[in-house]
């Protein structure tokens, strides 16, 4: 009969917690052949068996020609804030979350997870964090999606190298990253004017 077959959704993707809560490494089953390998990178379904239920709108895809280029630490403030679901499209990258929930127990506090075409591994990020990801290869693609639009006017950014949060990128002492003019000019956390108040 046809569409019989059954399948376990749970068993499509393994999901591990990290230590700041609602961040989330997933690993979405692959199955390779002689051709190369099949991914679903990204299934509502599945995803709600395991209890994560976002309600995505955008995606987002970005080139990094070099490597060594760090592209954040990003954030839309509320009504506009972003849930995303990263993954490596092409290359290596490391990926970074900050949390600035403000009623957060872990606030400032940060996390990073390796994430390449090769391991296809993805990063869930909540709304209430910084993003931003540094490229271990050139020509390294990433691939996300977002819970809201694009809204330029809630647009937002930390500089990458905020002793407060102190995120080790990996740079060699001595060389600096490739930086968007926007990225070089952030500002420090503790200089952000407005106290974000971030749902969940
Ligand atoms: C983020 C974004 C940018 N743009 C435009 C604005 C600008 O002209 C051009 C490049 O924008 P940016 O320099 O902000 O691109 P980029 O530095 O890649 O920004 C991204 O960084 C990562 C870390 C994130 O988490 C994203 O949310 C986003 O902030 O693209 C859109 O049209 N839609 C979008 O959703």
């Amino acid at each position: 009969m046809a569409c019989a077959k059954k399948r376990l959704e749970e068993t499509l993707v393994q999901i591990t917690t990290t230590k700041l809560a609602g961040v989330l490494i997933l690993s979405p089953a692959r199955f390779g052949d002689a051709r190369g390998f099949f991914s679903e990178s990204w299934n509502r379904k599945t995803l709600a068996a395991q209890g994560i239920t976002l309600d995505f709108v955008q995606d987002n895809h970005s080139l990094s020609a070099q490597i060594g280029t760090i592209r954040g630490l990003h954030f839309q403030s509320p009504p506009h804030a972003q849930a995303k679901l990263v993954r490596c499209g092409r290359g290596c990258l490391f990926d970074v979350a900050v949390d600035i929930r403000r009623d957060s127990p872990t606030y400032g506090q940060w996390l990073g997870e390796e994430l390449s075409d090769q391991n296809g591994r993805q990063l869930l990020i909540p709304a209430g964090f910084l993003h931003g990801f540094i490229t271990r290869a050139p020509d390294t693609e990433i691939i996300y999606k977002c819970t809201d639009y694009y809204a330029p006017a809630c647009d937002g950014a930390v500089r990458f190298d905020d002793p407060d949060i102190g995120i080790d990128w990996g740079l060699p002492a001595g060389v600096a990253p490739i930086l968007s003019d926007k990225d070089a000019a952030a500002p420090l956390l503790r200089d952000l004017d407005t106290p974000f108040v971030f749902e969940g």
